[in-house]
């Protein structure tokens, strides 16, 4: 399978080039940065830390992309719909870990998906995935009189907040309450903020050097509190876990898929 990876000298960006060099089947056929990233020109392999590999980033996702069976994209909001929508003309399959979409970009992802197949999941982790599961379950046996609080902490250079994982744990917390998060959430609290209604979904967000990511789901009631946490070491759980999911999609049909559809959760 040829794979390209977009963002190629980000942090996941390396990982993945990485991941690709020691997957049997599959290749690295395109790479890319933004348009003014300090890595174009640059061989893909040596900036992951391997031996070159003759694959030159470019500045121009297009190119990459079209060199491609599918696309690999860890980047940023903007750059992930873009890419998206080249890949759904170009009939390029794609796997996005990207995270902090808003509500119109989410749109753009589904409307691609319309035309290709797509995978999208905040966290490519087998653990995760399964704390997912753990968590709606855990939801749908208590009441709401266990206060459901998610804190999560990252490294210092995370953009968005709170971390798409935290936000998809909420989803599961949700589903098992058999609510909308949207109706229920409090991504942050600042000031008078009055006593906790019942039946919120809390955030919080910690940040800070190097912490590659840590999720935990509290169920916080009178008498006792029940916690399900998950920490990643390495940013490679993630890179296989975006591997296997192009591997996946071979011969898929257009949609959108998540990681419990790759993982048979
Ligand atoms: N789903 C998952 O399992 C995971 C998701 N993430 C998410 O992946 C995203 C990236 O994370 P990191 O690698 O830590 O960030 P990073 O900042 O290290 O890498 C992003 C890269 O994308 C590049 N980029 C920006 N615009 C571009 C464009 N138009 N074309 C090509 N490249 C472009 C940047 O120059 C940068 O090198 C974040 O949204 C993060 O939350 C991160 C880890 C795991
Ligand atoms: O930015 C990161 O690093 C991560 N982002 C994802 C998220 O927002 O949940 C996944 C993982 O937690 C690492």
């Amino acid at each position: 399978m040829k794979i390209a990876i977009v963002g190629a000298s980000g942090r996941m960006g390396q990982m993945l080039i990485r991941q690709i060099a020691r997957t049997e089947g599959c290749s690295l056929a395109g790479a890319s940065e933004a348009p003014n990233g300090k890595a174009i020109g640059r061989d893909a392999g040596e900036v992951a830390g391997l031996e070159a590999n003759g694959v030159k980033i470019t500045g121009d996702s297009a190119a990459a992309i079209a060199a491609a069976d599918v696309v690999i994209d860890f980047t940023v909001p903007a750059a992930t719909v873009a890419h998206a929508r080249i890949a759904a003309e170009r009939g390029v399959s794609v796997v996005i870990g990207t995270t902090g979409l808003d509500p119109e970009q989410t749109a753009a992802i589904h409307d691609c998906a319309k035309r290709v197949p797509i995978l999208w999941a905040a966290n490519m982790s087998l653990g995760i995935n399964v704390l997912m599961a753990l968590v709606e379950k855990t939801a749908s046996m208590l009441d709401p009189s266990y206060d459901i609080e998610i804190v999560e902490m990252h490294h210092r250079h995370k953009i968005d907040a709170p971390s798409g994982t935290a936000l998809a744990l909420g989803r599961s917390a949700a589903a098992g309450r058999q609510v909308k998060l949207e109706d229920v959430w409090r991504k942050s609290r600042d000031g008078h903020t009055g006593a906790r209604p019942v039946g919120e979904i809390g955030f919080a967000t910690l940040r800070g050097g190097e912490e590659v990511g840590v999720h935990t789901v509290m169920f916080a009631a009178a008498g006792e509190r029940l916690e399900l946490s998950h920490r990643s070491f390495s940013r490679e759980t993630y890179a296989s876990g975006a591997v296997r999911a192009a591997l996946w999609l071979e011969g898929k049909k257009p949609g959108l898929y998540g990681m419990k559809d790759v993982l048979g959760l």
